[in-house]
């Protein structure tokens, strides 16, 4: 074949097969596995959800359970790397110590046979938050935490070592949701990362390497922490209107909003939308929630732009009391799962995955020796 035409950052082009996950069909509809984000949103919990793409099949009750305690089972960190998390500066981005937690890990326990790629996602999966909330709390309290907790969900794992507390229900089971949604996307940028990676027959973990460094920028998961530092510099719905159709005037791009895919709507908006307005009651907030809505009524009148599942996680996640600089290390810890799914059915089915590339450089010219160049 002989691609004639370049497509600006790949879009429309269908660069593989996948049986994991569709996104923007009929413009807004996602789907895992076949079941929707709605109804999966409402009925399953993180880890069904994370089996669901894992292994191609919602577990049974007993299965569920058992996958529970497996990934509850895989939360204590191996002594070797609490050094390397306490050697970190204090002052990296999580999502630094995400990558290079993860790439420790590949040298800790390295994949050394094909037969171990599921271990190796379970154990990503449960390790993720301990090792983060680790590093987090050695530099921010001066504690050296220990990570295993009773909590069967990663949500309420993740709250627990955070705050030191049991987790209330809501908060949770909002944690939860927000993970479901977070779990697989198709071929976004950090899991076609995975892909290319996994392609060129590399380890598990260098592909997974690779998908964390992807997501961090603000274009794809990076965008949560940028739209909470943009909600955060409004005092009012009034100054939040004038200061984005100011930034709209000078081309800025507001984070949050828009997607490659969707056309009309990113379907886990009004999800998580729903979910925050919940948490607004329910803190009292009466600042926060009305300036996101009067950012998303000014884009959608000025740009005909919707907000993705980022803009309105942000809010979710401060009145849940997380700091803004782990809401993209969150995403990693769900993603985490579809990013597997990934990596596996690219080796099922494995070619090496290299496009390539429309020349624009000089033509063909004399090479000049160094002696004789101006
Ligand atoms: C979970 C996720 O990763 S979801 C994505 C998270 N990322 C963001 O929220 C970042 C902000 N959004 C964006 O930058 C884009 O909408 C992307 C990166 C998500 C999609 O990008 P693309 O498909 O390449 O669209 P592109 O950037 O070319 O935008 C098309 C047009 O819409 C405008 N546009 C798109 N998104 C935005 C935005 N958030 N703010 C302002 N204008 C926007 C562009 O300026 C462009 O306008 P133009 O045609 O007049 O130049
Ligand atoms: O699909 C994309 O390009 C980005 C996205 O929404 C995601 O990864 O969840």
């Amino acid at each position: 074949m002989s691609p004639e035409t370049v497509s600006s950052g790949l879009a429309g082009v269908i660069a593989g097969r996948t049986a994991i996950s569709t996104v923007g069909k009929e413009a807004k509809r996602l789907t895992y596995r076949g079941y929707s984000i709605e109804m999966l949103a409402e009925q399953a919990s993180f880890e069904e959800v994370a089996y669901l793409l894992i292994y191609g099949q919602l577990p049974s009750s007993a299965q569920l359970r058992e996958y529970r305690e497996q990934l509850q089972s895989l939360r204590r960190l191996p002594e070797e790397l609490k050094p390397v998390l306490e050697a970190l500066p204090g002052n990296s981005h999580p999502m630094d110590v995400m990558r290079t937690g993860c790439s420790a890990l590949g040298c800790l326990e390295p994949e050394i046979d094909l037969e171990q790629q599921g271990d190796i996602a379970n154990r990503l999966l449960a390790l993720l938050p301990s090792l983060l909330l680790y590093w987090y709390h050695f530099h921010h309290q001066g504690t050296r935490i220990g990570t295993p907790t009773e909590e069967e969900s990663l949500a309420g794992h993740f709250l627990k070592l955070l705050h030191g507390e049991t987790p209330e229900a809501i908060p949770r089971r909002v944690l939860d949701v927000s993970l479901i949604l977070y779990a697989e996307h198709e071929f976004a940028a950090s899991t076609f990362a995975a892909r290319v990676t996994a392609s060129t027959l590399s380890d598990f973990y260098s592909a997974v390497t690779a998908a964390i460094g992807t997501l961090r920028g603000s274009l794809h998961g990076g965008a949560n922490e940028a739209a909470m530092a943009l909600i955060d510099r409004f005092q009012t719905p009034d100054e939040a209107e004038r200061e984005i159709l100011a930034a709209l005037a000078r081309k800025e791009k507001i984070m949050g909003f828009g997607h490659r895919v969707y056309k009309e709507a990113d379907p886990r908006n009004a999800i998580i939308k729903d979910w925050c307005r919940q948490l607004a009651e329910r803190v009292g907030d009466s600042c926060l929630f009305p300036i996101a809505e009067r950012i998303e009524a000014v884009m959608k009148q000025e740009k005909g732009l919707f907000p993705n599942l980022d803009f309105y996680v942000a809010p979710a996640y401060r009145f849940l009391g997380i700091p803004i600089d782990l809401y993209t290390p969150l995403f990693v810890c769900s993603r985490v799962a579809g990013w597997a799914a990934h990596i596996m059915e690219q080796r099922a089915d494995n070619r090496l995955i290299r496009p390539t590339a429309e020349y624009i450089g000089p033509e063909p010219r004399d090479f000049v020796p160094i002696g004789q160049r101006g």
